[in-house]
């Protein structure tokens, strides 16, 4: 069976989420960068973008974009998603919240260095008092290891990813949260997990200048 191909920036963007699921999953995936606007301008023309967007993933011989769509998919083929229709509710509502917190992280690396720095302070904030609480509440109530159903699913992988994400912007931001801090180290320790941690892995960096002056000159805005 082919490997999943990833067609994106060389950056985390939408689509850290879909390599981290993949990851996690313990599968195997190809990537393209795109770098130049002909790339870019060859998917459109190919009509392989759904709505003109990127990230595109070829799976399964289908052209998929839409992010959200994308890691549904891949939770419901690798039996990340829960085991009922209930469950599966509780990972969409979890993983959209993470979403949220991490696409306001990769729109604010396109800010100029003030309003860069307040969306940060924003972003530290809303992870403090509205995300993080919920899911510290969470394992307490449940007193489980899984956010969900007592079993490893796409909301714990969603979690560490936005948990590693938000610690560089503000390294002591699960101080007040003990059992984030046993989830964060339980995750991450989870062998498919714990590979793509290792340097060398397709994990991506934190947006730099270069990134964003890539996708600026390839999308054009
Ligand atoms: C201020 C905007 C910052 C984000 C810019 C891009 O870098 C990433 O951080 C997010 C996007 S990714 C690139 C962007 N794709 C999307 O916005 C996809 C949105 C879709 N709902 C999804 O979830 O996949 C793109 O292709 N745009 C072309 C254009 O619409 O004509």
């Amino acid at each position: 069976e082919a490997k999943p191909k990833l067609y994106y920036f060389q950056g985390r963007g939408r689509m850290e989420s879909i390599r981290w699921l993949l990851a996690a999953a313990g599968v195997e995936f190809e990537e393209e960068f795109l770098e130049t606007r002909e790339q870019y301008e060859k998917l459109l023309k190919d009509g392989r973008l759904l709505f003109d967007q990127v990230p595109l993933v070829e799976i399964d011989g289908m052209p998929l974009t839409q992010s959200r769509a994308i890691l549904s998919y891949l939770a419901a083929k690798y039996n990340l998603y829960g085991k009922d229709l209930k469950e599966r509710l509780r990972i969409d509502m979890y993983t959209d919240g993470t979403l949220d917190l991490m696409i306001m992280i990769a729109q604010a690396a396109f800010k100029p260095p003030k309003e860069k720095e307040e969306s940060y302070a924003l972003i530290v904030k809303r992870a403090k008092t509205r995300y993080f609480p919920v899911f510290e509440k969470i394992l307490k109530d449940h007193g489980e290891d899984f956010l969900v159903g007592n079993r490893f699913s796409w909301a714990d992988i969603q979690l560490l990813e936005a948990i590693l994400m938000v610690e560089e912007l503000s390294a002591p931001i699960l101080s007040d949260f003990p059992l984030l801090q046993a989830f964060k180290a339980r995750i991450s320790n989870i062998p498919t997990i714990q590979k793509f941690l290792q340097p060398g892995s397709q994990r991506k960096p934190p947006p730099d200048g270069h990134y964003v002056e890539v996708v600026r000159n390839v999308l054009k805005f």
